[in-house]
């Protein structure tokens, strides 16, 4: 699918509801799986990445129907009994891949986990070096480091140690099986931590369903052994990432937007891009139950640290190159490990649209310039064209091929666009 979009000459009037968060789908439909007693996971994300989460989970052997308003997963306290040896494609999910490696530590038989060529070039040495650490026998079926990995063995528990340095999804993995070791496990992090704020998603989920994690000063984690998960009735809270493109919109165009399903006191770190977007001059209100923002006075860039909110540091570009002086955003190492190297994605599109952007390993500062349209090709990151879509609307004649790409985390980002009379294009 191919959108092309003009500029908006008019303020923008937008009203939507977020979809539900991708993050704690993922995580409640495993929780589900390994819970003592049944699950119904109420208006989880249905997108394509969060249906491989799941879809993998029956192949593990856990049976799940659909019911009226969600997802029932009869919930298997912990043992897995796929029947035998399976292979489980988890395409380009990288939470799916990384938070189902553990997960697959519970299964009788070997499992292997794959993706797509992108996902065999995203890291998972860390974990599997953790894991094997504690019990695991994790072996790597292509390039050391990276998937595919064939998963056996058990889970010990004890003591292990793990960098933060990549993926904060490691961790997530870890804390999410160790109740189902079989001694307790402390785990230890060593260096600079990257999207904490996902860990603060985990250990919320994981107490939803009645697992409390003790967390001390020095980063570490520990979790009791023999307490499964306990099966309820959850209902997702709303997508604080999936919100920001609107935001953005908004920012860049000029007038309203109003956010529904968005909790306020949520742990998700991308709550926090709505202070930036108010640092670089945007008037936020609190709703019932989301945020309102106006943007009724001209932009001016800033100096942030990203590193707990990688997700919306691509709206947060997209909207830097209207504001006046540069915007400098830190703690992006992180980014090159995702669907695409984003760092090298973001410099493509802003300077071939004309802003100038200068990188360094961690941080990239973008400064206004004569911006023009052209062609964005998203290379499959559906975080590449959702914020395409702020630079459509924002400098006119855009086109964005592969759009359906979106569909990873946000199928019905076009469709809800063009509900909201921005989709002004063709396609
Ligand atoms: O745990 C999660 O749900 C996620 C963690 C983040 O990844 P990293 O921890 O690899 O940065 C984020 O980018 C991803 O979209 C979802
Ligand atoms: C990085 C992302 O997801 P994942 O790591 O699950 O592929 C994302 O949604 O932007």
């Amino acid at each position: 699918m191919i959108v092309k979009l003009r500029k908006m000459n008019t303020p923008v009037e937008i009203q939507v509801r977020a979809p539900p968060s991708k993050s704690y789908t993922h995580r409640a439909f495993i929780a589900a799986a390994l819970a003592e007693g049944d699950s119904n996971i109420i208006e989880p994300l249905i997108a394509e990445d969060t249906l491989l989460t799941l879809n993998a989970l029956k192949q593990l052997g856990v049976t799940i129907e659909e019911s009226e308003n969600g997802i029932i997963i009869h919930g298997t306290g912990g043992a897995l009994h796929p029947g035998e040896k399976i292979k489980i494609d988890l395409k380009n999910s990288g939470t799916s891949m990384r938070l189902l490696a553990s997960v697959a530590l519970l299964a009788d038989r070997p499992v292997i986990l794959t993706g797509s060529e992108r996902m065999c070039e995203r890291p998972i040495g860390d974990l599997v070096s953790a894991l094997n650490a504690i019990g695991g026998q994790v072996r790597y079926l292509g390039r050391t480091g990276y998937p595919p990995i064939e998963v056996s063995g058990r889970i010990l528990g004890g003591n292990v140690l793990i960098s933060p340095e990549i993926s904060s999804q490691f961790i997530t993995s870890l804390l999410m099986a160790a109740p189902y070791a079989e001694e307790d496990l402390h785990i230890s992090l060593r260096g600079r931590s990257v999207s904490a704020s996902y860990l603060d998603i985990t250990l919320d989920l994981m107490a939803s369903f009645g697992i409390s994690v003790n967390v001390d000063a020095v980063k570490t984690f520990q979790v009791g052994c023999g307490k499964p998960f306990a099966g309820r009735s959850y209902e997702v809270e709303g997508d604080y990432s999936s919100a920001s493109y609107f935001f953005a919109i908004a920012a860049v165009c000029g007038g309203e937007a109003a956010v529904t399903n968005l909790k306020p006191t949520s742990p998700q770190g991308d709550r926090q891009f709505l202070s930036l977007l108010r640092d670089m001059g945007c008037t936020i209100s609190s709703l019932e139950d989301g945020y309102h923002l106006i943007r009724d006075s001209p932009l001016t860039g800033i100096t942030c640290d990203m590193s707990g909110m990688p997700d919306t540091v691509q709206t947060l570009a997209a909207v830097a190159p209207f504001a006046s002086g540069t915007t400098m955003i830190r703690g992006i190492s992180h980014l090159r490990h995702k669907e695409s190297d984003r760092i090298a994605a973001i410099e493509q599109v802003l300077s071939g649209f004309g802003a100038g952007v200068a990188t360094t390993g961690d941080s990239m500062t973008i400064t206004p310039g004569e911006l023009h349209g052209g062609i964005i090709d998203p290379a499959n990151d559906h975080r590449t064209a959702m914020s395409g879509a702020i630079l459509g609307l924002g400098i006119g004649d855009i086109t964005i091929l592969d759009a359906e790409c979106v569909s990873k985390s946000y199928p019905k980002f076009w469709d809800v666009l063009k509900g909201a009379d921005l989709w002004n294009g063709m396609s």
